[in-house]
Order: structure tokens, then sequence, then C-alpha cells
């Protein structure tokens, strides 16, 4: 069983689930839940959309990256953070050196398009080709949450409660999962 109060940090593309999933587990596990995003529109007192019209993308990433790093100092949490946290190479090394658990929430362009179809809220995945763009973002990203993340869930056909469900099995005792896979 992971320690007490050791953070769980879920990596992974928009529509993985890291929002969903990572509020579900924090109950299951009675950790604080936390999301880079949510924290910095509390922060700002503006939406992500406006913060990447304003300062665009490069601007958001930096506070994305401060944000990271204010919370990856606190104990027992679950820090859900945005998809694109990984193209920064300062959070890509705050995710590996962290003593935090970086759980990757693996999904197919499929998925997160089915999940998504309604979003207005990620700046991304405004206009057309959506499909398109998620696939390049998928080519040039999946390696880099690989390269973080301790352990790896592919999210499929399952809900998000039985995802918060099967990762919480796994943190009460990895071995028994391990078992029950063969
Ligand atoms: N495993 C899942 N199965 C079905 N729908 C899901 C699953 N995980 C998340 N969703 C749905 O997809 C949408 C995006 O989820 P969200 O948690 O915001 O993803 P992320 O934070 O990774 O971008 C939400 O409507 C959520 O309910
Ligand atoms: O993939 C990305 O670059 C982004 C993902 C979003 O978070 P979710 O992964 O929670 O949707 C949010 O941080 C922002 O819109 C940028
Ligand atoms: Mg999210």
């Amino acid at each position: 069983m992971t320690n007490n109060s050791q953070n769980i940090i879920l990596v992974g593309p928009m529509g993985a689930g890291k929002t969903t999933v990572g509020k579900q587990i924090a109950n299951q596990l009675k950790k604080r839940f936390v999301d880079v995003d949510h924290e910095l529109e509390k922060r700002t007192g503006v939406s992500i959309n406006l913060i990447f019209e304003i300062e665009k993308e490069a601007g958001f990433r930096a506070r994305e990256t401060a944000m990271l790093a204010e919370l990856l100092s606190c104990e027992n949490t679950v820090i859900a953070t945005g998809g694109g946290i990984i193209t920064n190479e300062q959070n890509r090394e705050l995710l590996k050196q962290t003593e935090g658990l970086v759980i990757y929430l693996k999904t197919e362009v499929k998925h997160q398009l089915k999940r998504l179809r309604r979003d207005k809220q990620r700046p991304l995945l405004q206009g057309e080709g959506r499909r398109e763009r998620l696939l390049n973002l998928a080519r040039a990203r999946n390696p880099l949450y690989e390269q973080v993340s301790d352990v790896a869930f592919p999210s499929g056909r399952t809900s998000s409660y039985g995802m918060a469900r099967k990762i919480v099995a796994y943190l009460k005792d990895p071995e028994k999962l391990k078992k029950n896979l063969k």
C-alpha cells in the first residue's frame, strides 16, 4: 500500500479523466483533491480559455509550471494535471523527481472525441479538425506521459467510477492486482 500521505498525480491527454477520476480517487482515499487548471482559474479569476486568449499558450504554460511546483509541495493530495503539462521540460523534471506516485491515464482518440464532443472549455480543441489535432497531440505527447509516469491505466470503455475503483485497488495492494491480471 502506498504510504498514507503520499501524493497521487494524474497525467494523460484531454478527456482521459484526470479531473473526474482524480476527484473520485481522492474521495475514496480521503485525500485532498486539487486540479492544476482549477487552481489557476481560482487564482486568476478567469477561465483557461481567457488566459490562452490574453497571454497565449506561453503565458498559460508559465503559470502552469509555477502552479505545479506549488501543488507538488503539498502532502496527502490527489493532483489532476492538464494534458499539456508534460510539454515543458521543467514540469517533466518535477514529475520525475516527486515522491508522489505519477499515474498515466491512457486513452484513445476515439474515446476522447466522444467524451469531449460538447466541450467548449479547452482552447486547443476549438474549431474544426479535432480528430487530426488530437492525433497530432497524441503522437507528440504520449511518449512523454510514459516517460514521467510510474504506472499506466488504460481507460477504454471502463467508466470513470470503474477507473477510480481499479486505481484505488491497485494503490491498496499493487501485488494483488498484478496477480489478477495474469
Ligand atoms: N473513463 C471514462 N469513461 C467515460 N467518460 C469519461 C471517463 N473519464 C472521463 N470521462 C468524461 O470525459 C469528460 C472529460 O473528463 P475529464 O475528467 O475532464 O478529463 P481530463 O481532466 O483528463 O481532461 C467528462 O465529461 C467525464 O465525465
Ligand atoms: O492538453 C492541453 O494542452 C490542455 C489540457 C487541459 O486540461 P485537461 O487535460 O484536463 O483537459 C488544459 O490544461 C488546457 O486546456 C490545455
Ligand atoms: Mg482536467
